[in-house]
């Protein structure tokens, strides 16, 4: 099956139109106010509104107040939840939307555990762990660490670009691919060359 495509951090209509002329399958809007990559609510609003058909849009939270969380999916119409910090699965099962989890691969984590915990999700994405800094370090993990067969499709982020996502896929073989930092002129502006060249070797490597 394809591996699909979430490019993350978007925060200008020209960035989301380029990434979909790419071929990206998602776009994902940080909802973190501390992220350098952080989107206006009103901004995503009239960037989503703007969007061809056939393409997924992701709301990304850290542990935001349930308040927050309904008043930007009722702003924005976003399609899917991505949870990037400590949220519990019964917190994340309160919006009655489709979400997926993120798991920073700390030393001690349990991916197989939270697989379990999280089987509510429509995924789990495996991200790179730095201490105090939620996602979007740029840095990969290593991926010999993921365990095979997980029960939930498996999204692979941490510091890819278009130098190692062919060989993160090969080795991984992951549902989707999820990409911020390796895409980007400086963050939070994507950059269309690199963007391309990301796309190109996914397709290469599927
Ligand atoms: O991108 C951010 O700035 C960010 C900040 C806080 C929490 C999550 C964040 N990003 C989440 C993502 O899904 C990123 O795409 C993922 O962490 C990979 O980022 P990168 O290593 O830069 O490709």
């Amino acid at each position: 099956m394809r591996t699909r495509v979430k490019i993350c951090g978007i925060t200008r209509l020209e960035d989301a139109l380029a990434a979909i002329e790419a071929g990206a399958d998602a776009l994902g809007f940080v909802f973190y106010p501390p992220s350098p990559r952080y989107v206006d609510p009103a901004v995503a609003e009239a960037i989503i509104a703007q969007l061809p058909p056939f393409v997924t849009t992701v709301a990304l939270f850290v542990d935001d107040s349930p308040e927050q969380v309904n008043a930007i999916l009722g702003q924005t119409g976003i399609d899917l939840l991505q949870f990037h910090g400590d949220e519990s699965p019964a917190y994340c099962q309160q919006f009655n939307r489709p979400y997926f989890k993120a798991v920073r691969m700390s030393p001690d984590i349990d991916v197989i555990a939270e697989c379990k915990r999280f089987a509510s999700a429509r995924g789990l994405l495996l991200d790179a762990y730095r201490p105090g800094v939620p996602g979007g370090t740029g840095e990969a993990f290593n991926w010999d660490r993921i365990p095979s067969d997980l029960e939930l499709p498996l999204i692979l982020a941490g510091g890819l670009d278009q130098n190692n996502v062919a060989k993160a896929i090969s080795q991984v073989k992951p549902y989707a691919v999820d990409v911020s930092g390796g895409v980007e002129m400086a963050k939070g502006r994507k950059d269309c060359s690199k963007i391309i060249s990301f796309m190109n070797e996914v397709a290469c490597a599927n």
